[in-house]
């Protein structure tokens, strides 16, 4: 819990000193009980913004929240599954909504074949969220992203309540995972290497912005560094053979996505700055509705979206590439609420 204990220690001082409660809000997290739910609500449970934890998932929610609820941090925990309105009882009054529901991938599987799976999954919880808690903030970790994020919008859309300042496609554990693969070629310590990664969350989409870092790199090690970030959820997925994708390393990255919105949103802290899939014009004359580039985040939640800034020759290129297939991605995702 160290790591945890650093994501929180500065919230946890400024606290410290203050007495308004007012400042503390409840989150749901829709799919608490899997793999990724699991942890993250752990991490959610130690973070000091939060007031009320509503755990919700199809299956075993009363067992992971009485679990997670004996942890002696402010938060109230519940459990809630479908029975007995179960959802609704989650969302109601939420200011912070996180989902990580639905199936993860096996060996061999694109995040794209997750999507007739995924895809009915979040289109009925993103239905639910517009009933009952359609001004929170949606922090959108179910794949594939660069379709769900579109899917979660439509919904939203149709019910009249979209607010694009309020939806959040995670590619946290993209820049995340670029900054420990960077640190170890680079022999640095990771928190001393930031890299700016844009487009989406799949394969291709994932475009490293590595002459934004202030390293050198050779042609051999931009090619090895660009494909190991553009194909690290293949690596975990590879290793775990059949049982899933990256769970811990998505919790902490969920987490900390979470914990900065909360942190401009309820906490007042300004000039927060993460990535993030949102509803975006960086690429709008392309066709490409959505598109992940570092965003400042503010009391209304995304304040402005950055442009890519400066980028080099491979760079365009990898741009290129990541194009075609993200417009897919976002019509596939239109067209199934359409
Ligand atoms: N954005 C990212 O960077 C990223 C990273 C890792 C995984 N993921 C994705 O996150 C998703 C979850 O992964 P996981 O490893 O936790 O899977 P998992 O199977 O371990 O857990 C998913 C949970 O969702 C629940 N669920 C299914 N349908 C539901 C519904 N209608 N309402 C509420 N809960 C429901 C399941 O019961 C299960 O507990 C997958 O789609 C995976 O691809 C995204
Ligand atoms: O790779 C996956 O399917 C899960 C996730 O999107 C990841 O990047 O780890």
């Amino acid at each position: 819990m160290l790591a945890t204990s650093r994501l929180f220690s500065s919230i946890a001082a400024k606290r410290a000193f203050s007495t308004s409660a007012a400042n503390l809000s409840k989150v749901a997290v829709l799919g608490a009980a899997g793999g990724i739910g699991q942890p993250l609500s752990l991490l959610l449970k130690e973070n000091p913004h939060v007031t009320h934890l509503a755990l919700y998932d199809i299956v075993n929610t009363p067992g992971v929240a009485a679990d997670i609820g004996h942890i002696n941090t402010n938060s109230k925990v519940t459990g809630h599954v479908p029975e007995k309105d179960g959802l609704k009882a989650a969302l109601e009054d939420a200011h912070l909504v996180v989902i990580p529901a639905g199936v993860p991938r096996k060996p061999g599987m694109t995040r794209d074949d997750l999507f007739n799976t995924n895809a009915s999954i979040v289109r009925d919880l993103a239905a639910a969220a517009a009933k009952h808690c359609p001004n929170a903030h949606f922090l959108i970790i179910s794949n594939p992203v660069n379709s769900t994020v579109p899917i979660f919008a439509e919904t939203l859309k149709k019910a009249g309540v979209f607010n694009p300042k309020r939806l959040y496609g995670v590619t946290t554990l993209d820049v995340v995972r670029a900054s420990r693969f960077v640190a170890e070629v680079k022999n640095l310590d990771p928190k001393d290497v930031k890299v700016t990664v844009v487009g989406g969350h799949s394969g291709v989409t994932i475009v490293p912005l590595l002459s934004q870092t202030g390293l050198e790199f050779t042609k051999e090690e931009l090619d090895s560094l660009t494909h190991r970030i553009q194909f690290g959820g293949d690596e975990v997925v590879q290793a775990k053979n059949g049982t899933g994708s990256a769970t811990l390393s998505m919790a902490y990255a969920g987490a900390r996505m979470a914990n900065s919105v909360l942190e401009a949103t309820v906490g007042g802290k300004k000039g927060i700055v993460e990535p993030s899939f949102v509803k975006s014009d960086v690429f709008a004359k392309d066709g490409v509705e959505y598109f992940s580039t570092n965003i400042e985040l503010g009391p209304e939640g995304v304040e402005k979206i950055n442009k890519l800034g400066e980028i080099s020759d491979y760079e365009k290129d990898l741009i290129s590439k990541a194009i075609p297939e993200l417009k897919k991605n976002i019509v596939k995702g239109n067209n199934f609420v359409q």
